[in-house]
Protein backbone atom coordinates (compact mmCIF):
# COMPACT_ATOMS: atom_id res chain seq x y z
CA UNK A 1 0.00 0.00 0.00
CA UNK A 2 1.38 3.27 -0.98
CA UNK A 3 2.00 6.00 1.80
CA UNK A 4 3.07 9.35 0.56
CA UNK A 5 4.56 11.47 2.52
CA UNK A 6 2.78 14.98 3.81
CA UNK A 7 5.09 17.10 1.04
CA UNK A 8 4.80 14.43 -2.01
CA UNK A 9 0.72 15.05 -1.04
CA UNK A 10 0.86 18.90 -1.42
CA UNK A 11 3.30 18.90 -4.41
CA UNK A 12 1.27 16.24 -6.44
CA UNK A 13 -2.32 17.87 -6.41
CA UNK A 14 -2.40 19.04 -10.25
CA UNK A 15 -5.19 20.81 -12.45
CA UNK A 16 -7.14 23.64 -10.04
CA UNK A 17 -6.06 21.64 -7.35
CA UNK A 18 -2.24 22.68 -7.45
CA UNK A 19 -1.55 24.16 -4.36
CA UNK A 20 -0.04 27.42 -3.79
CA UNK A 21 4.01 26.57 -2.59
CA UNK A 22 3.76 29.27 -0.11
CA UNK A 23 0.85 27.56 1.10
CA UNK A 24 2.27 24.10 0.48
CA UNK A 25 5.86 25.73 3.11
CA UNK A 26 3.10 26.90 5.81
CA UNK A 27 1.13 23.82 5.71
CA UNK A 28 4.72 21.74 6.28
CA UNK A 29 5.70 24.23 9.01
CA UNK A 30 2.53 23.61 10.26
CA UNK A 31 2.61 19.95 10.59
CA UNK A 32 6.61 20.71 11.95
CA UNK A 33 4.78 22.44 15.04
CA UNK A 34 2.54 19.60 15.30
CA UNK A 35 5.51 17.25 15.56
CA UNK A 36 7.47 19.53 18.09
CA UNK A 37 4.74 19.81 20.25
CA UNK A 38 3.40 16.18 19.93
CA UNK A 39 7.43 15.53 21.70
CA UNK A 40 6.96 18.01 24.11
CA UNK A 41 3.79 16.13 25.24
CA UNK A 42 5.38 13.11 25.32
CA UNK A 43 8.77 14.79 27.49
CA UNK A 44 7.23 16.42 29.35
CA UNK A 45 7.39 14.88 32.66
CA UNK A 46 11.06 14.72 32.00
CA UNK A 47 11.28 18.11 30.75
CA UNK A 48 9.11 19.41 33.83
CA UNK A 49 6.75 21.17 31.87
CA UNK A 50 3.33 19.13 33.72
CA UNK A 51 1.02 21.21 35.65
CA UNK A 52 0.00 25.04 35.48
CA UNK A 53 1.98 27.71 34.42
CA UNK A 54 0.97 30.43 36.69
CA UNK A 55 -1.03 32.70 34.17
CA UNK A 56 -4.52 32.59 32.49
CA UNK A 57 -5.62 33.69 28.86
CA UNK A 58 -7.68 35.84 27.69
CA UNK A 59 -10.30 33.90 28.23
CA UNK A 60 -9.37 33.57 31.71
CA UNK A 61 -8.42 30.21 31.50
CA UNK A 62 -5.85 29.02 33.71
CA UNK A 63 -2.67 28.17 31.15
CA UNK A 64 -1.05 25.19 31.96
CA UNK A 65 2.46 25.08 31.12
CA UNK A 66 2.35 22.89 27.89
CA UNK A 67 -0.37 25.32 26.62
CA UNK A 68 2.62 28.06 26.79
CA UNK A 69 4.92 25.54 25.20
CA UNK A 70 2.59 25.03 22.70
CA UNK A 71 2.27 28.70 21.90
CA UNK A 72 5.69 29.51 21.76
CA UNK A 73 6.89 26.40 19.14
CA UNK A 74 3.84 27.22 17.11
CA UNK A 75 4.58 30.86 16.69
CA UNK A 76 8.68 29.85 16.36
CA UNK A 77 8.48 27.55 14.17
CA UNK A 78 5.23 29.03 11.60
CA UNK A 79 6.56 32.87 11.82
CA UNK A 80 9.36 31.29 9.07
CA UNK A 81 6.86 30.50 6.61
CA UNK A 82 7.02 32.90 3.92
CA UNK A 83 3.67 34.57 2.95
CA UNK A 84 2.56 34.39 6.54
CA UNK A 85 1.01 38.04 7.61
CA UNK A 86 -0.34 37.21 11.36
CA UNK A 87 -0.84 34.69 13.79
CA UNK A 88 -4.35 34.08 16.09
CA UNK A 89 -3.68 32.38 19.37
CA UNK A 90 -6.15 30.85 21.57
CA UNK A 91 -2.99 31.74 24.09
CA UNK A 92 -2.60 35.17 22.89
CA UNK A 93 -4.73 38.08 23.71
CA UNK A 94 -3.75 39.66 20.36
CA UNK A 95 -3.20 39.19 16.36
CA UNK A 96 0.55 39.09 16.29
CA UNK A 97 0.98 40.65 12.84
CA UNK A 98 5.10 39.09 11.56
CA UNK A 99 4.67 41.38 8.26
CA UNK A 100 2.58 44.22 6.43
CA UNK A 101 -0.02 42.53 5.04
CA UNK A 102 -0.21 42.01 1.22
CA UNK A 103 -3.08 40.42 -0.52
CA UNK A 104 -2.67 36.51 -1.07
CA UNK A 105 -0.93 36.20 2.66
CA UNK A 106 -1.64 34.14 4.86
CA UNK A 107 -3.50 34.06 8.09
CA UNK A 108 -3.03 31.41 10.57
CA UNK A 109 -5.38 30.56 13.33
CA UNK A 110 -4.86 27.73 15.71
CA UNK A 111 -5.79 26.15 18.95
CA UNK A 112 -1.82 25.20 19.82
CA UNK A 113 -3.18 22.74 22.88
CA UNK A 114 -6.69 21.49 23.05
CA UNK A 115 -8.18 19.35 25.73
CA UNK A 116 -5.35 20.66 27.84
CA UNK A 117 -7.36 19.39 30.89
CA UNK A 118 -6.44 15.94 29.75
CA UNK A 119 -2.34 16.58 30.03
CA UNK A 120 -1.98 15.96 33.35
CA UNK A 121 -3.69 12.65 33.31
CA UNK A 122 -1.71 11.39 29.81
CA UNK A 123 -5.46 11.39 27.85
CA UNK A 124 -5.22 12.43 24.08
CA UNK A 125 -4.83 16.12 23.24
CA UNK A 126 -4.45 17.67 20.07
CA UNK A 127 -3.75 21.29 18.26
CA UNK A 128 -6.36 23.06 15.82
CA UNK A 129 -5.36 25.18 12.85
CA UNK A 130 -7.10 27.14 10.05
CA UNK A 131 -5.93 29.53 8.04
CA UNK A 132 -7.19 32.06 5.64
CA UNK A 133 -6.04 34.71 3.08
CA UNK A 134 -5.60 38.07 3.24
CA UNK A 135 -7.71 39.97 0.20
CA UNK A 136 -5.95 42.89 -0.46
CA UNK A 137 -2.91 44.93 0.52
CA UNK A 138 -2.69 46.34 4.17
CA UNK A 139 -6.09 45.00 5.04
CA UNK A 140 -5.84 43.95 8.62
CA UNK A 141 -9.01 42.06 8.89
CA UNK A 142 -8.75 38.94 10.67
CA UNK A 143 -12.55 38.37 11.44
CA UNK A 144 -13.38 36.20 8.36
CA UNK A 145 -16.17 33.71 7.48
CA UNK A 146 -15.36 29.80 8.33
CA UNK A 147 -16.57 29.49 4.46
CA UNK A 148 -13.49 31.39 3.77
CA UNK A 149 -11.02 28.78 4.74
CA UNK A 150 -8.49 27.68 2.44
CA UNK A 151 -7.04 25.20 4.75
CA UNK A 152 -7.99 23.68 8.02
CA UNK A 153 -6.99 20.79 10.20
CA UNK A 154 -5.87 19.28 13.21
CA UNK A 155 -3.57 16.89 15.35
CA UNK A 156 -3.97 14.28 17.62
CA UNK A 157 -1.69 13.14 20.43
CA UNK A 158 -2.57 9.86 21.29
CA UNK A 159 -1.37 6.43 21.05
CA UNK A 160 0.02 7.35 17.26
CA UNK A 161 0.53 11.35 16.59
CA UNK A 162 -2.08 12.04 13.37
CA UNK A 163 -2.63 15.34 11.16
CA UNK A 164 -5.66 15.45 9.89
CA UNK A 165 -6.24 17.90 7.17
CA UNK A 166 -8.50 19.47 4.78
CA UNK A 167 -7.21 21.47 1.50
CA UNK A 168 -11.28 22.48 0.81
CA UNK A 169 -11.05 19.44 -0.77
CA UNK A 170 -11.85 16.03 1.05
CA UNK A 171 -10.49 15.45 4.37
CA UNK A 172 -7.13 13.37 4.67
CA UNK A 173 -5.04 12.29 7.58
CA UNK A 174 -1.63 11.08 7.80
CA UNK A 175 -0.11 9.28 10.38
CA UNK A 176 3.40 10.36 11.88
CA UNK A 177 5.97 7.62 11.95
CA UNK A 178 8.01 6.88 14.46
CA UNK A 179 11.52 7.35 13.89
CA UNK A 180 11.21 9.35 10.54
CA UNK A 181 9.00 11.78 11.95
CA UNK A 182 7.31 11.76 8.05
CA UNK A 183 3.70 12.24 8.19
CA UNK A 184 1.83 9.95 5.88
CA UNK A 185 -1.03 9.24 3.93
CA UNK A 186 -2.66 6.35 6.51
CA UNK A 187 -6.62 7.46 5.85
CA UNK A 188 -7.14 8.84 2.94
CA UNK A 189 -10.66 10.10 1.59
CA UNK A 190 -12.22 10.45 5.35
CA UNK A 191 -15.43 9.88 5.63
CA UNK A 192 -18.66 10.45 8.45
CA UNK A 193 -21.49 7.76 8.52
CA UNK A 194 -24.63 10.20 7.96
CA UNK A 195 -26.26 8.05 10.23
CA UNK A 196 -25.07 7.32 13.82
CA UNK A 197 -26.07 6.08 17.39
CA UNK A 198 -22.82 7.75 19.54
CA UNK A 199 -23.05 10.87 20.45
CA UNK A 200 -20.75 13.00 23.28
CA UNK A 201 -21.47 15.89 25.15
CA UNK A 202 -20.73 16.95 28.72
CA UNK A 203 -23.56 15.82 30.74
CA UNK A 204 -23.16 17.50 34.00
CA UNK A 205 -24.38 20.17 32.35
CA UNK A 206 -27.68 18.72 32.20
CA UNK A 207 -29.38 21.28 34.64
CA UNK A 208 -27.93 24.36 31.83
CA UNK A 209 -29.45 22.96 28.89
CA UNK A 210 -31.77 24.41 26.67
CA UNK A 211 -35.24 22.27 25.65
CA UNK A 212 -34.04 20.89 22.30
CA UNK A 213 -30.98 19.77 23.53
CA UNK A 214 -32.43 17.73 26.88
CA UNK A 215 -34.86 16.55 24.22
CA UNK A 216 -32.24 15.02 21.73
CA UNK A 217 -30.31 13.78 25.06
CA UNK A 218 -33.36 12.07 26.42
CA UNK A 219 -34.45 10.56 23.24
CA UNK A 220 -30.87 8.98 22.84
CA UNK A 221 -30.98 7.94 26.19
CA UNK A 222 -34.38 6.26 26.04
CA UNK A 223 -32.84 3.30 24.01
CA UNK A 224 -34.69 1.36 22.27
CA UNK A 225 -38.48 1.24 23.43
CA UNK A 226 -37.90 5.19 23.55
CA UNK A 227 -38.79 7.57 20.19
CA UNK A 228 -35.21 6.71 18.49
CA UNK A 229 -36.26 2.45 18.58
CA UNK A 230 -32.65 1.81 19.32
CA UNK A 231 -29.73 2.42 21.87
CA UNK A 232 -27.36 4.83 21.45
CA UNK A 233 -24.37 4.98 23.22
CA UNK A 234 -21.93 8.16 24.64
CA UNK A 235 -18.64 9.37 24.85
CA UNK A 236 -16.87 12.23 26.48
CA UNK A 237 -13.37 13.07 26.42
CA UNK A 238 -13.14 16.61 27.22
CA UNK A 239 -10.74 17.24 23.77
CA UNK A 240 -12.64 18.17 21.15
CA UNK A 241 -9.88 17.04 18.88
CA UNK A 242 -9.95 13.39 20.45
CA UNK A 243 -14.45 13.47 20.03
CA UNK A 244 -14.13 15.18 16.87
CA UNK A 245 -11.44 12.70 15.51
CA UNK A 246 -13.38 9.84 17.11
CA UNK A 247 -16.54 10.86 14.65
CA UNK A 248 -14.25 11.03 11.40
CA UNK A 249 -13.06 7.38 12.33
CA UNK A 250 -16.67 5.98 13.07
CA UNK A 251 -19.28 8.71 12.90
CA UNK A 252 -21.53 10.12 15.59
CA UNK A 253 -22.58 13.83 16.71
CA UNK A 254 -20.72 16.32 19.10
CA UNK A 255 -22.21 18.94 21.01
CA UNK A 256 -20.82 21.91 23.04
CA UNK A 257 -24.28 23.72 22.89
CA UNK A 258 -25.63 27.13 24.33
CA UNK A 259 -26.44 26.84 27.79
CA UNK A 260 -28.34 29.17 31.05
CA UNK A 261 -24.55 28.80 32.80
CA UNK A 262 -22.35 29.69 28.98
CA UNK A 263 -24.94 31.63 27.00
CA UNK A 264 -23.44 34.91 28.51
CA UNK A 265 -20.16 34.01 27.18
CA UNK A 266 -21.56 33.21 23.46
CA UNK A 267 -20.73 29.41 23.96
CA UNK A 268 -17.63 27.60 25.53
CA UNK A 269 -15.67 26.84 22.13
CA UNK A 270 -13.64 29.42 20.35
CA UNK A 271 -14.88 30.51 16.47
CA UNK A 272 -11.72 31.21 14.55
CA UNK A 273 -9.90 28.21 16.14
CA UNK A 274 -11.73 25.47 17.32
CA UNK A 275 -15.29 25.63 15.74
CA UNK A 276 -14.59 26.92 12.45
CA UNK A 277 -11.37 24.44 11.30
CA UNK A 278 -13.62 21.45 12.66
CA UNK A 279 -16.73 22.75 11.12
CA UNK A 280 -14.88 22.78 7.77
CA UNK A 281 -13.17 19.04 8.28
CA UNK A 282 -16.66 17.82 8.95
CA UNK A 283 -18.36 19.25 6.25
CA UNK A 284 -15.59 18.57 4.09
CA UNK A 285 -16.08 14.43 5.53
CA UNK A 286 -19.75 15.02 4.67
CA UNK A 287 -21.17 15.93 7.83
CA UNK A 288 -22.85 18.92 9.29
CA UNK A 289 -21.77 21.91 11.93
CA UNK A 290 -23.81 23.97 13.30
CA UNK A 291 -25.04 26.26 16.33
CA UNK A 292 -28.39 24.63 16.58
CA UNK A 293 -29.77 27.38 14.43
CA UNK A 294 -27.37 28.20 11.53
CA UNK A 295 -24.52 27.09 9.79
CA UNK A 296 -20.67 27.37 11.56
CA UNK A 297 -19.39 28.35 8.14
CA UNK A 298 -21.86 31.51 7.61
CA UNK A 299 -20.91 33.09 11.02
CA UNK A 300 -19.51 36.34 10.46
CA UNK A 301 -17.06 36.94 13.59
CA UNK A 302 -17.24 39.71 15.85
CA UNK A 303 -14.50 39.16 17.84
CA UNK A 304 -10.70 37.07 17.58
CA UNK A 305 -11.36 34.95 20.74
CA UNK A 306 -15.25 34.66 20.11
CA UNK A 307 -17.12 31.62 21.40
CA UNK A 308 -19.90 30.07 19.72
CA UNK A 309 -22.34 27.20 20.14
CA UNK A 310 -20.84 23.88 18.37
CA UNK A 311 -23.11 20.94 17.35
CA UNK A 312 -21.25 18.64 14.74
CA UNK A 313 -20.53 15.35 12.85
CA UNK A 314 -23.25 12.64 11.39
CA UNK A 315 -25.63 14.67 8.86
CA UNK A 316 -28.29 13.33 10.07
CA UNK A 317 -28.12 13.99 13.79
CA UNK A 318 -27.23 17.42 13.65
CA UNK A 319 -30.01 17.66 11.34
CA UNK A 320 -32.12 16.45 13.94
CA UNK A 321 -31.05 19.06 16.56
CA UNK A 322 -31.20 22.13 14.29
CA UNK A 323 -35.69 20.99 13.37
CA UNK A 324 -35.23 20.53 17.33
CA UNK A 325 -34.45 23.93 17.65
CA UNK A 326 -36.60 25.33 15.74
CA UNK A 327 -39.89 23.36 17.20
O1 LIG B 1 -14.37 20.66 30.50
P1 LIG B 1 -15.55 20.60 29.56
O2 LIG B 1 -16.64 21.54 29.93
O3 LIG B 1 -16.04 19.20 29.36
O4 LIG B 1 -15.02 21.16 28.15
C1 LIG B 1 -14.26 20.39 27.31
C2 LIG B 1 -13.99 21.15 26.05
O5 LIG B 1 -13.11 22.23 26.34
C3 LIG B 1 -11.96 22.15 25.53
O6 LIG B 1 -11.00 21.48 26.26
C4 LIG B 1 -11.43 23.51 25.19
O7 LIG B 1 -10.13 23.48 24.67
P2 LIG B 1 -8.80 24.07 25.38
O8 LIG B 1 -8.13 22.98 26.16
O9 LIG B 1 -8.03 24.49 24.18
O10 LIG B 1 -9.22 25.24 26.25
C5 LIG B 1 -12.37 21.27 24.34
O11 LIG B 1 -11.27 20.61 23.80
C6 LIG B 1 -13.36 20.31 24.99
O12 LIG B 1 -14.34 19.85 24.09
MG1 LIG C 1 -9.31 23.98 22.60
MG1 LIG D 1 -6.12 25.19 23.92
Amino acid sequence: MSMPTLRRFLTQQSGERQLNPNLIFLVEDIAAACRVVGNHIRNAAFEGTLGLAGGSNIQGEEQKTLDVVADREFARICANSPRLAALVSEEVDEITWLKEPEAGDYLLYYDPLDGSSNIDVNLSVGSIFSVCEVENDGDRDVLKQGSRQICAGYAIYGPATMLVLTMGDGVNGFSCEHGTGDFRLTHPGLDIPATTSEFAINASRYHHWDAPVRRYVDECLAGGSGPRGRAFNMRWTASMVADVHRILMRGGVFLYPSDAANRGLGGKLRLLYEANPMALIVEQAGGLASTGERRLLDLMPESHHQRVPVILGSRDEVARLEGYHRT
